[in-house]
């Protein structure tokens, strides 16, 4: 990495609450407090105290006082202090420990925190102790702390002020603080720039008064570009999630220091194409298409997460051409689709459907007519993938006999039995059910002649896919009595949000059975899926592993050595001999290399030294045929 061209502004960090994540003073209470009956409220009221003086509500003077007064603390606590606050360094700041050691000439440390445990902790960073301004405790003879040194000018009210004055720096200065008194510094006049430094906490009045506010240490390096250890700050990744999904997944996302918007339903193709720009990652369920015109507004787009299990509401060719990696959750909600599917069996065996709305209505038709056990009978899976086949091994412990349709060759579990046709399934089942994919070819594959197949009385269950059948056939054969009910949970059309009305023929229809798509909407399977989905897809972003996606090619990547190079490019001849000999020509030292393609596009990552000049990333996307090209440091 280049030095900065200009000498790098005096930098003058807060300590508490900015280089570290905690107040000094609140731990070393909770410390020297441990055991005593009024802890927990004596440590509270110092941390009441500290916020109060943090936001300017109370004098500094006033804070500090009442916090000595409260603490009790003796020289033997500073020790443990010393080493929990050495855990406990801004994660940001932690992560970019070089820059600090790089640059320590250029950067102080004033605080009214104490000189006793800040020195040693910045002095890891290679912050000298003469580059560190705080108060220092004062000792009876026993060594019990009494207070501080009052001729300090930390001490005193707009004590931050007066200690820039007296240190008379030759530069432009920068302050970065979570406090009202970092602010206070800028506003005398005695620095350029005020950073809110909002990474541990963030005080309202002080962002308000922030030239800048920072998540995170690696956004003002970013901003100034200084060398740093992301090659992006994790701030800038901005994830929109729609249709809701588990609040899970917002909250790994915000962990992780993205920053996420959220949708309760879909959104329509206008209305994603009105909100994709500038999104990282796009989060989805079933409802919200992808289409091209999307994919074409989506100026920053690195990934997609589909919080379910379809992803035929996704163009993935089309993501995949503009290096779009799609992640689903292949078996998150698995067990709970095929848990419905046996509820269901019995259900319209029993024909409840019918039987229940007649109970509220205050009629009592008790019967066996049309009614049996599914105990004997045969079960029709027509999809033996992961649903299907697990619901074949649980039917099979229900007593049925299973016998299933697949167009791939498939394991065959327990005692089912294949069916060399479709025709074949239909003619012998006495409940067909399907669970095939969603795929653009599967458009109505089941219409007027699968159901005519079917025995008469027989029962239908669709949880696949709504425009894999033929719906208009479906209602004919329900009101011919062909049919002896059907149970269905996808729709071809459906509604986008819990406000919109639900319109189909199969409404009013006798034994029929209809819920709103929610074969995989059970705590476990969401919460599964809430956490599946966001690890994959960062992951994806902070190692390049594209394993499980659904669009992309699969590569397991091993730890990363050096700086890692992602060159995602249109499968075409000697992309990769160009890549590699722009690589030769820059003398950059290759660790590593992998490499897979499939029909559409090559995925190449290549493991290099850390040191290399710039230009090499430069003349890197600028190799023809790039889609995307990034660089992890
Ligand atoms: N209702 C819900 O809430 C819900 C929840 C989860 C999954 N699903 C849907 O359930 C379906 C099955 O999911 P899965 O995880 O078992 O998928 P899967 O990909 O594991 O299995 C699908 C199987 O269908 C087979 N298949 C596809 N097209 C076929 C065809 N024309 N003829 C014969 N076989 C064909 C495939 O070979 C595959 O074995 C998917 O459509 C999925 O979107 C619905
Ligand atoms: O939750 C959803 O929207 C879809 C559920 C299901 O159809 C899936 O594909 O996993």
């Amino acid at each position: 990495m280049p030095d900065p061209a200009a000498p790098l502004p005096y930098l003058v960090f807060d300590f508490d609450s900015t280089f570290t994540q905690v107040e000094g003073l609140d731990e070393l209470a909770a410390i020297a407090l441990t055991g005593q009956p009024d802890q927990a409220t004596r440590v509270a009221a110092i941390k009441a105290l500290t916020d109060q003086g943090m936001a300017g509500e109370i004098g500094f003077q006033e804070s500090l006082s009442k916090r000595l007064a409260l603490l009790g603390a003796h020289r033997r606590h500073l020790g443990p202090l010393v080493a929990h606050l050495q855990t406990k360094v801004s994660e940001s700041i932690q992560r970019n420990g070089d820059f600090f050691r790089r640059y320590a000439d250029r950067i102080y440390v004033v605080s009214s925190g104490f000189r006793e445990f800040i020195e040693p902790v910045v002095a890891a960073f290679g912050i000298p102790a003469s580059h560190v301004l705080a108060n220092t405790f004062t000792f009876d003879a026993e060594g019990n702390i009494t207070g501080c040194d009052p001729g300090n000018v930390l001490s005193r009210d707009g004590g931050k002020i007066q200690q820039l004055k007296d240190l008379q720096l030759d530069g432009p200065v920068y302050v970065l603080g979570d406090g009202y008194t970092d602010y206070q510094i800028r506003e005398a006049g005695l620095a350029k720039r005020f950073y809110a430094y909002t990474e541990n906490v963030s005080r309202p009045s002080v962002v308000a008064a922030a030239d800048e506010v920072l998540p995170t240490f690696d956004e003002f390096l970013y901003q100034l570009k200084l060398p740093m250890t992301l090659s992006y700050p994790k701030n800038r990744i901005k994830v929109l999630l729609l249709e809701n999904p588990d609040a899970r997944a917002a909250e790994l996302f915000r962990q992780e220091g993205y920053q996420v918007e959220e949708v309760k339903g879909a959104l329509d193709e206008d209305e994603l194409v009105a909100r994709i720009e500038g999104v990282s990652i796009l989060g989805i369920r079933s409802k919200t298409q992808v289409t091209q015109r999307v994919l074409d507004a989506a100026n920053r787009l690195i990934g997609i997460g589909a919080f379910c299990i379809g992803t035929n509401q996704i163009d993935l060719l089309g993501a995949m051409r503009k290096g779009v990696a799609v992640f689903n959750a292949p078996f998150s909600n698995t067990r709970s689709v095929v848990e419905l599917t046996l509820a269901e069996l019995i259900v319209l065996a029993r024909r409840i459907p019918e039987k229940n709305p007649k109970m509220h209505a205050g009629e009592w038709d008790k019967s066996a007519s049309g009614s049996f056990e599914i105990r004997g009978k045969t079960l029709g899976i027509i999809g033996y993938g992961n649903i299907g086949s697990q619901l074949s091994v649980v039917a099979e412990a229900v007593g049925m006999k299973v016998v299933y349709y697949d167009m791939a060759e498939k394991l065959q579990l327990g005692n089912a039995l294949k069916a060399q046709t479709l025709e074949e399934l239909l003619r012998q089942s006495d409940i067909v059910t399907l669970h095939i994919d969603g795929r653009p070819e599967n458009q109505d594959f089941f219409g007027a002649k699968e159901f005519a197949l079917m025995k008469k009385g027989a029962l239908f269950i669709n949880n696949a896919r709504g425009h894999v059948v033929d719906v208009p056939a479906l209602a004919a054969v329900l009101r011919s009595g062909h049919l002896g009910g059907a149970a269905i949970d996808v729709f071809p059309h459906e509604p986008k949000t819990n406000a919109e009305s639900f319109e189909s023929e199969l409404r009013g229809l006798p034994n029929v059975l209809l819920t709103p798509h929610i074969g995989g909407s059970t705590a476990e399977a969401q919460r599964n899926i809430a956490e599946f989905v966001p690890e994959r897809l960062m992951q994806y972003i902070n190692t390049g592993n594209t394993q499980q996606s659904v669009n992309f090619p699969n590569i397991l990547l091993p730890g990363q050595p050096g700086h890692r190079l992602i060159h995602i490019h249109a499968n075409v001849p000697g992309v990769l001999a160009r890549i590699n000999n722009v690589l030769a020509q820059h003398h950059v030292n290759i660790l590593g290399q992998y490499l897979k393609t499939n029909e559409l596009v090559g995925y190449v990552i290549t493991d290099i030294d850390k040191a290399y000049d710039q230009d090499v990333i430069q003349a890197l996307r600028e190799v023809e045929h790039t889609i995307k090209f990034r660089v992890l440091y």
